[in-house]
């Protein structure tokens, strides 16, 4: 049983009883007439032949709360296209499938980048926004939880404890990110959440001091979770990075617009297990290396923009305590590891800590070159401004997909 405590500054929604997921549908169920409910899955086509989403697909399909379905497709050509209908057509909610590298799709976002305000990296961050366009196009939810697809342990539970905070219309919440252990196959998993994302937290408290948004991202229990609800209204001006700082943009983006009283993390899931990267020493262009860089930059941009000035002695320092904290980690979850029966590999997790905090350096560096650099998409407010109709054009191109190949 977890405990109560409410750590840092968001609200924690714990998991204190053993709710069934049938008891907490119901009351979905009822909330659902007044705030309808969506899901968004950004997927790849690989996915679909992959292991977890076929299981996931089977869960969703008993839910009886959702009004829609948005799955945003990416890397597939027509034939898979057309697999993929009939693989989405299984469920029996509302559904859409966006063909992101179709024709129509592509000829609409070669418009948007006409008028400079289209993603400029293709990714998970771009399947997003577009999903969540098409969400604020189509108008069929109040309050919408979007997860990842590579999901191995999903149970249908996981998305109604995900999607309670926002959709109960008691509660204010404007945002909820999920949080979960993650433990699978007698491992403790989750190596850039916990060797990096955290210890370099806890060090720029100690090289920069006390900052109201540090403490803020110290708040969340698993910042690097893919899974997150919110009201509709947060998708018109939220702005969505297109790297892998995609995770830590959403909440940075949340901290700009919302009081700490409108956010909050679930736990979802008792574990949680995913399809595991590379680490890819020495390759700043893959895997967790490129992620672990990506990250680290949002946070010294997020920092910059709040008056923090950075010069190469502050990211020395910074490297230097968060190897030394980073390495006390390891011996935590050592410890942890070895009273629960868990296994850790010191000399991976070491390995680990020396790729992060060369790669704080190299993200430090790059942030002093190109100061400037904003990899995030516009909200879709500005793209509206920009192309009055593009949600009836982003819904024509999806219905029109949808029907031509659908058969
Ligand atoms: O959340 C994380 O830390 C990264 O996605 C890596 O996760 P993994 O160690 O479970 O593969």
């Amino acid at each position: 049983m977890a405990d109560f405590y409410q750590n840092g500054i968001i609200t924690t929604l714990h998991n204190l009883s053993e709710r069934t997921h049938e008891d907490l549908e119901s009351e979905l169920v009822e909330f659902s007439k007044s705030r309808p409910m969506s899901l968004i899955l950004p997927s790849l086509f690989s996915e679909l032949e992959g292991e977890a989403l076929p299981n996931i697909i089977q869960h969703l399909k008993d839910v009886p709360y959702l009004s829609e379905i948005v799955i945003g497709l990416d890397r597939a050509d027509e034939a898979q296209y057309r697999h993929a209908l009939k693989f989405f057509n299984e469920l029996p909610q509302h559904h859409r499938v966006l063909w992101n590298d179709g024709p129509r799709l592509k000829a609409l976002d070669a418009e948007l980048n006409e008028l400079g305000v289209a993603p400029r990296e293709l990714g998970k961050g771009r399947n997003v926004w577009y999903c969540m366009g098409y969400t604020l196009a189509s108008g069929r939810a109040e309050s919408v939880a979007l997860h990842d697809c590579d999901i191995l342990t999903y149970d249908r539970e996981l998305l109604a404890r995900l999607i309670y905070p926002v959709a109960n219309p008691r509660f204010n919440y404007e945002f909820c990110k999920g949080y979960y252990a993650r433990v699978a196959d007698g491992k403790i998993n989750g190596r850039v959440s916990r060797l990096l994302v955290t210890p370099l937290l806890r060090s720029l408290k100690r090289v920069v001091g006390y900052r109201d948004y540090i403490e803020y991202m110290d708040s969340f229990r698993y910042p690097l979770a893919g899974e997150f609800s919110f009201r509709r209204d947060v998708l018109n001006d939220i702005r969505i990075p297109s790297d892998w700082g995609l995770e830590i943009g959403v909440l940075s983006e949340m901290y700009r617009n919302y009081a700490h009283n409108r956010l909050c993390q679930v736990d979802i899931a008792k574990t949680y297990d995913h399809k595991h990267q590379d680490l890819s020493f020495g390759n700043d262009e893959g895997g967790l290396s490129k992620m672990s860089i990506d990250i680290t930059k949002a946070l010294f941009r997020k920092l910059a923009t709040q008056g923090e000035t950075f010069t190469t002695e502050t990211f020395r320092s910074l490297k230097a305590t968060y190897y030394r904290i980073a390495l006390d980690f390891v011996e935590t979850y050592h410890n942890d590891a070895v009273m629960n029966g868990l296994k850790l590999d010191i000399h991976n997790e070491e390995k680990a800590v020396e790729m992060f905090a060369e790669n704080i350096m190299k993200a430090g560096q790059h942030f002093l070159e190109r100061p400037m650099e904003r990899p995030f998409i516009p909200s879709w407010n500005r793209v509206v401004s920009a192309m009055p109709d593009v949600f009836e054009r982003l819904k024509d191109a999806v219905e029109k997909d949808n029907e031509e190949f659908l058969g």
